[in-house]
């Protein structure tokens, strides 16, 4: 199909390599089918008695799993499958056109991406194309009006949520629970529209590399396929689809200003036969934004997000890893 990114010829010989050793990515780490992911109704935020319940609950799943789902969060169907019905589009577009949608869309450089050039062998490798809207790129988009809206009214509904449950783990943590509002700009947050295209290596490739999100909070939509994990005891947990639910984790810049307390927590998607799609809101600050935690005694250094995404983008360049958070330790 003329939409599929060529992963088979571009990668052909690393593939070649791999498929002389007899190796399965997924039979190397331990998996656990037997705990459940903490499954949290929003609703209960707005009945007084419940309120202060619930917000434990939320502290507690992003200290003790950092993730959990969320269901009544207030972002209706219709903006989701809106979403998701101009992310096909958008992803069933021709792959020539993908890669110039830079400029067909009026965004910034690198807004598609796909695979990993750098990748030395097929462990490196993500069987993912993604689309990456900085917040403030959206309203360029003066030549795409239906994607340009969509994405206008989830980056919206989103930036609520997040506002809201970056205000309660705040609270919990002993930080001004205005904090995020008055020290970090809104539009400084990105969307990322992901699409796992069908593979026929499912055994030998992630759909994306085990990771963790450089942000404050993470919000995802995923589709009814399938694939996402979590790494909880030492053991990959499945994030089993459900229609109702948003994901919700912990990004490093949370876990470093609550001093440990919330956990950015490593998660990976298993590549698959069937194509798969999800949605993101990475909640971030600006890239000169200080990240410090008024907690004593601090175990990380001061850094700004600029910082940080310099030194992850040179350990990923040198050694194909992040490294992250421990870059920072004190
Ligand atoms: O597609 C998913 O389920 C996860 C995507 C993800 O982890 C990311 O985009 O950072
Ligand atoms: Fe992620």
């Amino acid at each position: 199909m003329d939409y599929e990114p060529p992963f088979l010829n571009t990668y052909k010989t690393l593939l070649e390599k791999s498929l002389e050793e007899d190796t399965n990515l997924y039979s190397m780490v331990e998996r656990s089918d037997d705990v459940q992911l903490p499954l949290i109704d929003l609703e209960r935020l707005s009945n007084e008695e419940e309120r202060d319940e619930c917000m434990k609950e939320i502290s507690e799943a992003a200290s003790e799993w950092g993730f959990f789902q969320v269901i009544n969060h207030g972002v209706s169907n219709e903006i989701m499958e809106d979403m998701i019905s101009e992310q096909k589009k958008l992803f069933h577009e021709p792959f020539v056109n993908k890669l110039c949608a830079e400029t067909l869309f009026n965004l910034s450089p690198k807004t598609y991406r796909w695979g990993n050039p750098c990748a030395t062998n097929l462990t490196q490798l993500s069987w993912l194309e993604a689309f990456h809207f900085p917040l403030t790129d959206i309203p360029n988009m003066e030549q795409h009006i239906t994607l340009r809206s969509s994405l206008e009214a989830f980056a919206t509904r989103m930036a609520t949520l997040t506002e809201n449950l970056v205000e309660i783990l705040a609270i919990k943590v002993n930080m001004n629970s205005n904090h995020f509002q008055e020290n970090y700009l809104p539009k400084s947050s990105f969307i990322r529209l992901n699409r796992y295209p069908p593979c026929p290596i499912s055994s030998k490739v992630y759909g994306i590399l085990p990771h963790s999100d450089t942000s404050f909070l993470t919000i995802l939509y995923q589709d009814q396929i399938g694939g996402l994990q979590l790494m909880k005891d030492g053991k990959w947990v499945d994030v089993k689809p459900n229609p109702s639910a948003l994901v919700v984790n912990i990004g490093d810049l949370f876990q470093a200003i609550s001093n440990n307390v919330y956990k950015s927590i490593k998660h990976r998607v298993v590549a698959a036969e069937e194509e798969r799609f999800s949605t993101a809101f990475f909640y971030c600050p600006f890239n000169d934004a200080v990240i410090q935690s008024e907690n004593k005694p601090a175990l990380y250094k001061r850094f700004t997000l600029r910082e940080y995404r310099q030194q992850t983008l040179q350990d990923v360049n040198q050694t194909g890893d992040k490294v992250g958070l421990s870059r920072f330790l004190l």
